[in-house]
């Protein structure tokens, strides 16, 4: 188990992690997110023991560490996975997955598990970007880590090959049984493979979770943003009630911090259906053809913005009248109004 209490983190005067406070449970994957500079890589570092912490307690396993009682890279049992691989061009797979490996047996289970058996006499040069950085993970986890960090291991791969990638990455740290953070700015990866999810926000957590509850009722604004395409449709709540009425007709609400009376709706792309009608209630202002389904911004007659994702066989142009309905049955985030 980790365990991670008010960590900060300065460069110079600059605060770039401030006060993280979390607990990563026996073979728990922690996906973080956030904007470029929030302070991702630098949680990382500060965990695997690169950079010095300015304050706070990092729990690893019996061994606590704090800004004064520091511990070496070396003793933590950290495995690090990169973007850019970080293998030994001149060794084969099977020497850089053994390398200073004492238990040989290791390095045919990861190879056999992650199917690199084809390459295992193969310099790194010879093969592709998702065989190397399946021989990165299986060089990582041969080392028998306590703990697993990964920084953004699928940003140099094309967008076919990281879907694959990731379910075996995924796949490979739940059969190994360690607990992982994983950093990426994808925020489609990060819903998808964390039995948790944390955003993060100029190095403060702004929520952790597990992807649906994050998703579905984000703790404030940024993390509905960030998490994926979010519109606001003004509401009201009545209080007590969980039913909030908008100019699209009624929907089931969740409200956040207590939010009621004048209220804006979340809503997703999909929590919407659009049809052509000249009687509707708004009208198309762009629209974007995504393979299988195609993204509308339609503005409402009450002048609000809203973007539905519909199938590809439903077309409609800019300036067509369309009717919207609010089709989702689960409850929608309502959040206080925002003054304008
Ligand atoms: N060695 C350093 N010295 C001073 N400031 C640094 C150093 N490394 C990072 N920073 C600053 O710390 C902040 C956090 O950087 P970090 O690399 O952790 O962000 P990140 O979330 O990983 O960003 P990205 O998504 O772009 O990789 C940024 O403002 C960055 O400029």
């Amino acid at each position: 188990m980790i365990e991670i209490h008010n960590l900060s983190v300065h460069y110079a005067q600059k605060k770039v992690v401030d006060d993280l406070s979390l607990t990563l449970g026996e073979a728990e994957l922690l996906t973080l997110v956030g904007p470029t500079g929030c302070g991702k890589t630098t949680i990382l570092q500060a965990l695997a023991g690169l950079i010095p912490i300015s304050e706070g307690v990092i729990k690893l396993g019996s061994q606590a560490v704090t800004a004064k009682n520091t511990l070496v890279p070396e003793k933590r049992h950290v495995g690090m996975v990169f973007q850019d691989f970080a293998l030994f061009p001149h060794l084969t797979v099977e020497q850089n997955i053994s390398f200073k490996l004492k238990d040989l047996n290791l390095v045919d289970h990861w190879i056999n598990l992650l199917g690199l058996n084809p390459w295992r006499h193969a310099k790194p040069a010879n093969l592709s970007g998702g065989q190397k950085q399946r021989v990165a993970l299986a060089r990582t986890l041969a080392h028998e880590p306590t703990f697993v960090l990964l920084d953004e291991p699928l940003s140099n791969l094309d967008a076919a090959l990281k879907d694959d990638l990731r379910w075996e990455i995924r796949n490979t740290l739940k059969a190994a049984g360690v607990p992982a953070i994983w950093v990426t700015h994808d925020q489609e990866e990060a819903l998808s493979v964390g039995d948790r999810i944390g955003i993060l926000r100029d190095g403060r957590l702004e929520q952790i979770g597990s992807p649906e509850s994050c998703y579905s009722k984000p703790a404030n604004r940024f993390v509905a943003r960030f998490l994926g395409e979010a519109s606001f449709l003004p509401g009201v709540l009545k209080p007590d009630s969980n039913i909030v009425a908008t100019q699209l007709g009624n929907a089931p609400a969740t409200p956040v911090d207590s939010a009621s009376g004048e209220v804006d709706l979340l809503l997703r792309p999909d929590d919407l259906s659009l049809n052509l009608d000249e009687q509707g209630n708004g009208e198309v202002i762009w629209s974007r053809y995504e393979g299988s389904a195609r993204l509308y911004a339609v503005k409402t007659d009450n002048g609000a913005t809203v973007k539905i994702r519909c199938s590809h066989e439903n077309i409609a142009i800019p300036g067509q009248r369309v009717m919207l309905h609010i089709t989702t049955t689960h409850p929608l985030a309502v959040f206080a109004r925002m003054a304008n």
